[in-house]
C-alpha cells in the first residue's frame, strides 16, 4: 500500500475513534439532570445505527426492541430517534403528548418536488398544515363528498370487473398487483382532479409511482447532512428531474382548471389561489396546491392499493376465509354482479377480515416519522427537541402479549366481539395512525378497500398459476413509502357468477 493511502487510513481511523468518544458522550450526555438516556444499541459514529436497519427496517426494529423493550433510542446517522413499540408507548406519544410530537422531519427529496413541505404529510406542524388539512377535510372526506363518488367508483369496478371476466374467459394469469394500482390510481385521481382522461398525457401516476420509489429510500442526506452535497445514492439527480417533469404536469392542471372554472377539489383550492389561509397570514400559492393534489394522489393509491393485494394473498392462501366470505357477500348480493357501496356495513366478516389484513400487513408499518418539537421527559427518559419518533405498528400487531392467540396466523375471526377499531383510539391496532395527524383518507381508504376486495371475492374464485399451491405463495414485502408485496401477485380468475 502506497505510504499517502496509509496516512489517510490512519488520520481516518484516529479522527473516527475520536468522533466515536465525542459522539457516545454527547450522546449520553442529554438525559444528565433531565432523565434518563433510553436504552438502545450503541450508535457507530457518522451513521449512527443506519446500518442495522437492513432493508426492511421495521423487522429489524421489532428484533431490536425485544432486546432493547418498547420505547428505545436509536441514532440514525445524527438524528437522534425514538423507536416506540407498544400500544401504552404508542398512546403517550400520539395521544398524551400529542401536541409535542404533531410535526414531519425535513426530507430532501420532498424539499426539490413542487415544493411538497407546502401540502399536508411532511408539512411541520402549525397553523399553515392546520388550514391545508381543514380545507381537505372539507372538500374531500367529508361523508357527503365521499358519498358523491359513489357512483363514479361504481362505473370504475364495472369496468374492472369485465376486465377480469374477459381474463377469466380466456383464462388468463393476470397481474392483479398492477391492475389493483390502476384502479385506485384512477379513483383518487377522479376524486382530486376530476374527469382523468386529460392527464393521462402527462403519465402523472407514473411520474408518482417514480417518485414513491425514490422518497422510499432511506436517503442518507436526511441523517447524515454532510454527505448531502455527494449525492452518493444519486437521490438529489433523480429527483430534479422528476421534480421537473411532475411539476410541469402540476402546472398543466393547474391551467386546465383555471380556464374551465371546474367544481371539482383542484377547482375549490383555486377559489383560494393566492387568498389568506389564516390570521397568521399564510398565502394559498401555486406551490400550495400542486404540493396538496400530490400528497393527495400520494396518499390515496398505494395504500389501499398495497392493503388490497395483501388481503387477497391472505384469502388465497386461507380458502376457509375466502369461503366464509364469499358465503357472507351471497347472503346480502345473492347472485347480484356489483356490490353495492350501500350494502357494506352489513358485511361484517368482510370488516373482519380488513381489520385483520392491517393488524399483519400495515401499509405504514412505522406510520409517517414524527420530529418533536421541543425537550420532553417521558416515563424519565429524557428526548430532545428534533428527535423523530417511529412508531413500529407491524411489531404491535406481532406482539403476542397483544394478540394472544397464535399472533402470526392470519385469523379474522379474532374480532369476534373485539372492540378494537381502526379509528385511532385503539393502540393495538393503529394502521391509519392516531392523534393529530391521524390519516384524514381512513374513510375513504376503507371504503375503496371494502368495494373492491368484496367485488373481486364475489364475482371470482382465484387460483394461483402454474398449479402452485396456496402455501407456496411468499409474502415477502418490499419496504418503501408504503409495503406492498416484493413480487407482483400473479393469479387466474374463475368466473363464478
Ligand atoms: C388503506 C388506506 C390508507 C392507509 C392504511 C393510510 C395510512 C396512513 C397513515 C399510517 C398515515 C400517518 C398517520 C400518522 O402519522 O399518525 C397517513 C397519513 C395521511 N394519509 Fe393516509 N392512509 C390510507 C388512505 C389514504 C387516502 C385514501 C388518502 C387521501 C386520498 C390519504 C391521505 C393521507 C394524508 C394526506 C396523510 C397525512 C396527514 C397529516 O400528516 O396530517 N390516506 N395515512
Amino acid at each position: 500500500m502506497a505510504p499517502s493511502a496509509i496516512t489517510f487510513l490512519t488520520v481516518l481511523a484516529v479522527l473516527c475513534s475520536f468522533f466515536y468518544v465525542l459522539f457516545y458522550i454527547s450522546s449520553r450526555k442529554h438525559g444528565k439532570g433531565k432523565g434518563e438516556a433510553l436504552p438502545g444499541p450503541r450508535p457507530l459514529p457518522i451513521i449512527g445505527n443506519l446500518h442495522i436497519l437492513g432493508i426492511l427496517p421495521h423487522q429489524s426494529l421489532y428484533h431490536l426492541a425485544k432486546k432493547y423493550g418498547p420505547m428505545m433510542s436509536i441514532r440514525l446517522g445524527s438524528v437522534p430517534t425514538v423507536v416506540v413499540s407498544s400500544p401504552p408507548v404508542a398512546e403517550m406519544f400520539l395521544k398524551t403528548h400529542d401536541a409535542i410530537f404533531a410535526s414531519r422531519p425535513k426530507v430532501q427529496v420532498l424539499q426539490s418536488i413542487s415544493n411538497s413541505q407546502r401540502g399536508i404529510a411532511f408539512t411541520e406542524h402549525g397553523p399553515y398544515w392546520r388550514s391545508v388539512r381543514k380545507i381537505c377535510n372539507m372538500q374531500l372526506f367529508t361523508p357527503s363528498k365521499i358519498e358523491s363518488f359513489a357512483p363514479t367508483r361504481k362505473e370504475m369496478l364495472m369496468h374492472f370487473t369485465e376486465s377480469l371476466k374477459e381474463a377469466a374467459t380466456a383464462k388468463e394469469v393476470v397481474n392483479i398487483s398492477k391492475k389493483l394500482a390502476e384502479i385506485n390510481g384512477e379513483m383518487t385521481l377522479m376524486m382530486v382532479l376530476g374527469p382523468v382522461k386529460k392527464y393521462k398525457e402527462f403519465n402523472l401516476m407514473d411520474l408518482v409511482e417514480e417518485l414513491t420509489k425514490i422518497a422510499g429510500v432511506f436517503n442518507l442526506a436526511d441523517f447524515v447532512p454532510f454527505l448531502g452535497a455527494f449525492d452518493l445514492q444519486g437521490i438529489k439527480a433523480s429527483t430534479r428531474t422528476l421534480g421537473e417533469k411532475l411539476d410541469y404536469a402540476l402546472e398543466a392542471v393547474i391551467d386546465d382548471h383555471l380556464q374551465k372554472k371546474q367544481d371539482d377539489f383542484v377547482g375549490v383550492l383555486l377559489t383560494e389561489l393566492d387568498q389568506t389561509m389564516n390570521p397568521n397570514g399564510d398565502i394559498m400559492d401555486r406551490n400550495s396546491i400542486k404540493a396538496i393534489i400530490l400528497d393527495m394522489i400520494v396518499g390515496g393509491s398505494d395504500t389501499s392499493a398495497a392493503t388490497l393485494e395483501w388481503a387477497l394473498s391472505e384469502l388465497i392462501r386461507h380458502p376457509r376465509v375466502m369461503l366464509k366470505l364469499q358465503q357472507e357477500l351471497e347472503s346480502i348480493f345473492g347472485n347480484k354482479r356489483i356490490v353495492e357501496e350501500n350494502d357494506l356495513p352489513k358485511l361484517e366478516y368482510l370488516d373482519m377480515v380488513v381489520r385483520e389484513t392491517l393488524r399483519l400487513h400495515p401499509v405504514a408499518p412505522l406510520l409517517v416519522p414524527r420530529e418533536s418539537i421541543e425537550d420532553i421527559v417521558i416515563d424519565g427518559y429524557y428526548i430532545p427537541k428534533k428527535s423523530r419518533v417511529l412508531v413500529n405498528i407491524w411489531a404491535i400487531g406481532r406482539d403476542p402479549n397483544v394478540w394472544p392467540n397464535n399472533v402470526e396466523e392470519f385469523s379474522p375471526e379474532r374480532f369476534i366481539d373485539s372492540k378494537i377499531d381502526l379509528h385511532g383510539h385503539d393502540f393495538e391496532l393503529i394502521p391509519f395512525g392516531a392523534g393529530r395527524r391521524l390519516c384524514p383518507g381512513k374513510k375513504l381508504g376503507l371504503i375503496t378497500v371494502k368495494l373492491i376486495l368484496a367485488q373481486l371475492v364475489h364475482c371470482f374464485d382465484w387460483e394461483l398459476p402454474d398449479g402452485m399451491s396456496p402455501n407456496e405463495l411468499d409474502m415477502i414485502e418490499n419496504f418503501g413509502v408504503s409495503l406492498p408485496r416484493k413480487t407482483n401477485l400473479r393469479v387466474k380468475p374463475i368466473y363464478r357468477m
